[in-house]
């Protein structure tokens, strides 16, 4: 397992986890790879830590891994936030490919939710805090505006292209890896859902755990199965928009980058810091040292933020 010191050189602030379709940024130069155990497991991929010709870097993550190997039930999300959160990430970018389920998002527009509703079915581990050391973090508003913003403000990288960057939508995430019904296609839009893919959840709900700024990028690929009389989503179909999309994904990041550093050397997401230290409810006579002991991998601050001296353990 790596540890804190040994990643502390790296200095990488933004992460990225690209889906379906986006595999990597190999466009950019490649600096360093990270492939190291977690106390939560290996993460699905590689860590690429890139830099642009500018100097920006980020680290890639592919969320299905190499090939695409995971299905999004099996996508070892604990370790890959963990693993991200440990070489100093304290922003994540998530591309995902979704479906619409609005006339007006069309295939290959852009989507920034604001919004989840979870409707895995409790099979995916989904939380840092197990094993007597329990938190319960607010998700009530599951990614960053802060983050939604400044994306949000070169939506002329899609316009120039005749697509549209949607903000404030709902997304339904679905545990799959089969598609929908159309009684459930139709369920989620009278429930006022605007999106749907299977991977925010529990991705989002662990980077809100370890404080990180988190919000996904949703790329419309098709119109899932509620439109009556047209053919219903395939994975051909997706695949068919993912190429314009990624390569639309790579201009965004471009464009947004120079205001993602400056906000981030700006303090504009520091509220996140420190977002958990009053969310445990374990008492610390109860608490399972060895949990503590692992949870220091993405929080090297625990003990002060669980209120026990180092003499402790
Ligand atoms: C390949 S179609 C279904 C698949 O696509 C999306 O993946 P991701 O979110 O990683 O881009 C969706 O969530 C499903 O996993
Ligand atoms: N229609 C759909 N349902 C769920 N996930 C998707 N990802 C892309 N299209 C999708």
């Amino acid at each position: 397992m790596s540890s804190n010191n040994e990643n502390s050189m790296i200095d990488v602030r933004i992460g990225i986890i690209g889906g379906s379709g986006l595999y990597n940024f190999d466009h950019l130069k490649t600096i360093k790879e990270i492939y190291h155990e977690t106390p939560w497991g290996y993460p699905s991929s590689k860590i690429t830590i890139t830099e642009d010709p500018r100097g920006y870097k980020i680290a890639f993550l592919a969320r299905h891994g190499k090939g695409h190997i995971y299905n999004p039930s099996e996508i070892p999300s604990r370790a890959n936030i963990a693993a991200l959160k440990n070489i100093g990430v304290e922003v994540i970018i998530a591309f995902s490919a979704v479906g619409s389920l609005r006339e007006e998002i069309k295939p290959k527009d852009f989507i920034l939710p604001d919004q989840i509703i979870d409707r895995t079915k409790g099979i995916r581990p989904s939380t840092f805090f197990e094993n007597g050391l329990i938190a319960h973090v607010s998700f009530a508003d599951p990614f960053d505006q802060v983050l939604s913003e400044l994306i949000y403000k070169h939506k002329n990288v899609l316009e120039e292209g005749g697509y549209n960057l949607h903000q404030n939508k709902t997304l339904v995430c679905m545990e799959g890896p089969a598609f929908s019904t159309r009684a459930e296609s139709n369920l989620y839009r009278s429930w006022g859902c605007d999106v749907v893919n299977m991977s925010a959840i529990p991705e989002a709900k662990l980077a809100k755990e370890l404080e990180i700024a988190y919000q996904m990028v949703c790329m419309s690929t098709d119109y899932d199965c509620w439109r009556q009389n047209e053919e219903s989503v395939t994975v051909e179909i997706v695949l068919s928009n993912m190429n314009k999309n990624s390569a639309n994904a790579k201009k965004l990041l471009e464009a947004i980058l120079p205001d993602l550093e400056q906000a981030l050397n700006d303090g504009k997401f520091e509220s996140n810091k420190g977002s958990m230290d009053y969310s445990f409810v374990t008492n610390k006579e109860a608490m399972n040292k060895e949990q503590v002991k692992k949870l220091e991998y993405v929080f090297p601050d625990i003990l002060s933020k669980l209120g026990v001296s180092p003499d402790w353990f």
